[in-house]
């Protein structure tokens, strides 16, 4: 049994009139009943002059089809088919035209089975339009103002106007305050954008200023020129979040750090205090002991009874005993005193120290240690200074790992974590001290190696594939082997760090297109 429609004989015309018009087939009352049986799907069958003669009905109620409603209406009523199928021409032409200025909407609402048509009469557009118009100023525009309230206000009220305005007067009405508000937002922004610029400027003074009154706390310029690099590009939220975390936790170590070293310093003086009490002892000692010494050889100058000579010798040699262990006594004190001021300051040293790492902490990759792209800027201009001005060759080294999503993928990510940070430490023991490794991004890491040509460069590269073959990853009691792909520039004169950078890429993805595990040399 078929099923039993759904639609009405008015919808079953309509569509039926559409699927003439989508199919372009001639609209004659055989082809028009063919279709209306098929969609309809059962047997029946109301007249066709009753069918039409409904369905044209429907077009009267829209003012620009009214005419063509009643004219098929009357053709229908007297089965007089030329003009029903003339009136029918018409209307397919003025549906055809609709459907091609708005196709896109129509066909993703037809390819429904059992859509209704598109209504001709209600035309959705302007009340879908209006509806988004209002929404855009009273949601989006009004909250991207909430630096401004009047105009974010003023927004608001225009959306609600835009809602309730029905008449034309009413929407000419909207539309001059609408341009209104337009020409106030755009006054308003460059304002805004002009007091941003301001204060970044006032930030940048300050922060030049605070970096040139600290030379002696070396600890601080990390901090303060990752917030200057911060803000000389375009500022976007992933760099400020970036940099305020790892800021946020410098800050936390230094401070404790810090006061550590508040202490230890303070250690010192109390030191230092002891160490001149004790010499002020051992002054007031020996001084004592002199005096006496120099009175005991005016009595024995003097004295004529040797009997009493004796006497006072033994005299003499007791305050000579006293000074020899007063003196021992404050030597002990001293040397104590020496060793625990000695102790003291390589404390102070070592904290001192540690606040500088902490300080680069910000220029380094988390993950492995290696510079991050922060830190690598830096190092890479230093080091091209250095060879503009020594006339040194410079190259650098673009590495990527072959295949490492494979180990992700099969061993999980902290895996892939653990080879990375396996990659920079075989990297950082094989290199030579004045070789930097910073981390570039995933598993792309860039070595800077200074004083150094494009033969020995390649050279050294390949010692690192070497190396990283021999000292193999272990995860888990399993051996992964790592290789990594590498491309070399050596600079060109006065090439910059992004020119650079581009040659090295290339060679690097020459040598992923030629089969991995290989070092190519960059052209010049
Ligand atoms: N574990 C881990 N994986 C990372 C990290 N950064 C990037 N990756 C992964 O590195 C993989 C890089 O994959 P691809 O770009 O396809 O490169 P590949 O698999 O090495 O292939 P080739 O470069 O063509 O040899 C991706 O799966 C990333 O998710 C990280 O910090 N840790």
């Amino acid at each position: 049994m078929p099923d039993k429609p759904t639609q009405n004989p008015a919808e079953i015309a309509r569509e039926a009139f559409r699927q003439l018009a989508t199919r372009k087939i001639a609209p004659t009352p055989d082809a028009y009943r063919k279709i209306y049986d098929e969609i309809a799907g059962y047997a029946i069958q109301p007249s066709a002059e009753e069918v039409l003669g409904e369905f044209a009905g429907t077009l009267l109620s829209a003012p620009d089809l009214a005419p063509l409603g009643k004219a098929l209406q009357e053709a229908a009523a007297t089965s007089y088919w030329p003009d029903f199928s003339k009136g029918l021409e018409q209307l397919i032409k003025h549906y055809q035209t609709q459907l091609s200025a708005r196709s896109t909407t129509v066909s993703s609402t037809n390819n429904v089975a059992g859509s209704t048509l598109p209504s001709l009469i209600d035309d959705p557009q302007p009340a879908l339009l209006r509806d988004l118009l209002m929404r855009t100023l009273t949601l989006a525009v009004a909250s991207l103002l909430q630096g401004a309230p009047e105009l974010a206000e003023e927004s608001e009220a225009l959306g609600r106007s835009i809602k309730e305005a029905q008449s034309e007067a009413a929407l000419n009405e909207v539309s001059v305050r609408l341009k209104q508000l337009c020409f106030k937002i755009e006054l308003k922004s460059g304002d805004m954008a002009e007091q941003h610029e301001l204060l970044l400027r006032l930030f940048k003074l300050l922060l030049e200023n605070i970096s040139g009154l600290i030379d002696d706390d070396s600890w601080m310029h990390g901090q303060i020129e990752a917030v200057q690099n911060l803000i000389i590009g375009p500022i976007n939220d992933i760099a400020l979040r970036e940099v305020m975390r790892s800021l946020k936790e410098v800050i936390y170590k230094q401070g404790t750090l810090r006061n550590s070293l508040v202490e230890a310093k303070d250690t010192v003086k109390d030191m230092m205090i002891t160490f001149i009490d004790r010499l002020g002892e051992i002054a007031t000692t020996t001084g004592n002991y002199h005096k006496k010494i120099d009175k005991y050889s005016k009595q024995i100058i003097a004295t004529a009874d040797v009997s009493k000579l004796s006497k006072i010798l033994d005299e003499v040699m007791k305050e000579t005993r006293i000074a020899q262990s007063e003196a021992l006594r404050s030597r002990d004190a001293i040397l104590a005193a020496r060793k625990n001021v000695e102790d003291a300051e390589a404390r102070i040293h070592n904290l001192e120290t540690k606040l500088e790492q902490m300080s680069e902490l910000v220029r380094e990759d988390q993950l492995t240690g290696s510079l991050n792209r922060r830190g690598l800027e830096d190092i890479f201009e230093r080091e091209l200074a250095r060879a503009e001005r020594r006339g040194t060759p410079l190259c650098i080294a673009m590495l990527d790992l072959d295949d490492f999503k494979k180990i992700n993928d099969k061993y999980g990510h902290s895996a892939g974590d653990e080879a990375l940070i396996h990659l920079v430490r075989v990297i950082k023991e094989t290199l030579r001290s004045m070789d930097v490794i910073a981390r570039f991004g995933g598993e792309e890491f860039l070595i800077v190696l200074p004083d150094t040509g494009m033969d020995e460069a390649v050279q050294t590269v390949t010692r690192l594939q070497r190396e990283l073959t021999k000292q193999i990853f272990m995860h888990n009691h399993t051996r992964l082997l790592m290789t990594f792909s590498a491309g070399v520039a050596l600079r060109n004169e006065r090439e910059d760090q992004r020119a650079m950078i581009e040659r090295a890429d290339k060679a690097l993805y020459e040598a992923k297109r030629t089969g991995k595990n290989r070092v190519v040399a960059a052209a010049q």
